[in-house]
C-alpha cells in the first residue's frame, strides 16, 4: 500500500534526520521504535506528505506520492506529535469544524462525528470544552480527527506520550482494532506500546533503521544472547562496564542483572528467553541486528 524506498532527509546545516530508510506498510500496525531524536517524526512527516524527502521514493499503491501527493492525502489520517486543539470548542464542535474544513458535507459530518466520538469513548464528554480535557482525552480527540475521512492509512506520532498506564492500554487496543483493516504507522520510544499489537517493528536511531521484522523475527535475532545472574552489589559495576545491561533489580541475595552477551557473562549466568526490551537494547547499542541472519 505505502512504500518508502531508500528515503533520506537532509536539513539546512546538513543535519540528516532520516538516512536511507526503506519501509513497506500494508494492512496491520507497523511500530517505529526509537529513542528521542531517532528520526521517527521526520520519517512520519515524509510518509504523511507534510515534507518531501531529500532523496528516495514514496509510493502509494505503486504511484509516486512525492510528485503527486493528492491520492495519498485523500486516503490518509495523520496525528502529529504537536496536535493542538481550540480549548473553547467542545469535542463535537471541534470535530465538526475539522470535517467542514475537509469538505465533508454537514449531514454526513454529523453522523461521522457521532460515530467517532463513540469509537474513542468520548460521547459522554462531547459537549464539554476541550480546555478541560485530560491528556488522554485530547489524544483520543486527535485520533478521532485523524479518522474523519475513514483513511486507509493512519499515521500516529507518539500517540501515547503523556498518557497514564490505563489510558495507554486503552489506546493500544483502539489502534490494534483500527489496524485490522487499514495500515497504521505508529511511533513510540516505549517498547510495550508496540510489543503486543505491532505486526512489524522497525527500530530507528540516528536516522537509520537498525532492525526490522516481525516481533518473532526480532526475538530470534537475539536468542541465546540474553542472560540473568545475581551478583554481590560490589561486582555489578564491573559487569555493567563489560556488557550491555538491561533490567536490574536489588534482591535479598544481591543485584539481579539481565545482560546481553554472545556467551555466558559469568559461569553461573542463566540463559533466558529474550523479550522486545532486549531486542531494543541490542539494536540501539550495536551496529545492526539483522533478523534475516537468524533464519
Ligand atoms: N527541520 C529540521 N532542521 C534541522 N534538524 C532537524 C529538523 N527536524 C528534525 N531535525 C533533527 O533530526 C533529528 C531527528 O528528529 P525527529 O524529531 O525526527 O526525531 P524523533 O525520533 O521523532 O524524536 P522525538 O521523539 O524526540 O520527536 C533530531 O536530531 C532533530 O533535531
Amino acid at each position: 500500500m505505502l512504500e518508502l524506498i531508500d528515503v533520506s532527509k537532509v536539513h539546512s546545516g546538513s543535519k540528516r534526520s532520516v538516512d536511507g530508510i526503506t519501509l513497506r506498510l500494508g494492512t496491520g500496525l507497523l511500530g517505529l521504535l526509537g529513542p528521542n531524536g531517532a528520526g521517527k517524526s521526520s520519517l512520519m512527516r515524509i510518509a504523511a506528505t507534510v515534507t518531501r524527502p531529500t532523496s528516495g521514493r514514496v509510493l502509494f499503491d505503486g504511484m509516486d506520492a512525492v510528485a503527486r501527493p493528492q491520492t495519498l492525502r485523500a486516503a490518509l489520517g495523520y496525528l502529529p506529535q504537536d496536535f493542538g486543539v481550540h480549548p473553547r470548542l467542545t469535542a463535537r464542535e471541534f470535530l465538526s469544524y475539522l470535517a467542514a474544513a475537509r469538505g465533508i458535507r454537514a449531514r454526513q459530518a454529523r453522523a461521522r462525528v457521532s460515530e467517532l466520538l463513540e469509537l474513542v469513548n468520548l460521547t459522554q464528554a462531547a459537549a464539554r470544552p476541550l480546555g478541560g480535557y485530560s491528556g488522554g482525552m485530547l489524544r483520543r480527540v486527535g485520533i478521532a480527527q485523524s479518522l474523519l475521512s475513514d483513511p486507509r492509512v493512519l499515521i500516529v506520532d507518539e500517540p501515547t506520550a503523556g498518557l497514564d498506564p490505563e489510558e495507554r492500554v486503552r489506546f493500544r487496543n483502539l489502534l490494534s482494532e483500527l489496524a485490522a483493516d487499514r495500515a497504521v504507522l505508529l511511533s513510540t520510544h516505549i517498547v510495550s506500546d508496540v510489543a503486543s499489537v505491532a505486526s512489524h517493528i522497525a527500530v530507528l536511531a540516528g536516522g537509520r533503521m537498525l532492525a526490522h521484522g516481525t516481533a518473532e523475527e526480532l526475538l530470534r535475532a537475539v536468542a541465546g544472547q540474553v542472560w540473568e545472574t545475581t551478583v554481590p552489589p560490589e561486582h555489578a559495576a564491573a559487569l555493567q562496564a563489560r556488557h550491555l545491561v538491561g533490567r536490574t533489580a536489588r534482591t535479598g541475595a544481591g543485584v539481579r542483572l539481565r545482560l546481553l552477551a554472545p556467551a555466558p557473562p559469568v559461569p553461573e549466568a542463566q540463559a533466558v528467553s529474550p523479550d522486545l526490551e532486549d531486542v531494543y537494547l541490542a539494536a540501539v547499542n550495536q551496529p545492526a541486528v539483522d533478523p534475516a541472519a537468524a533464519r
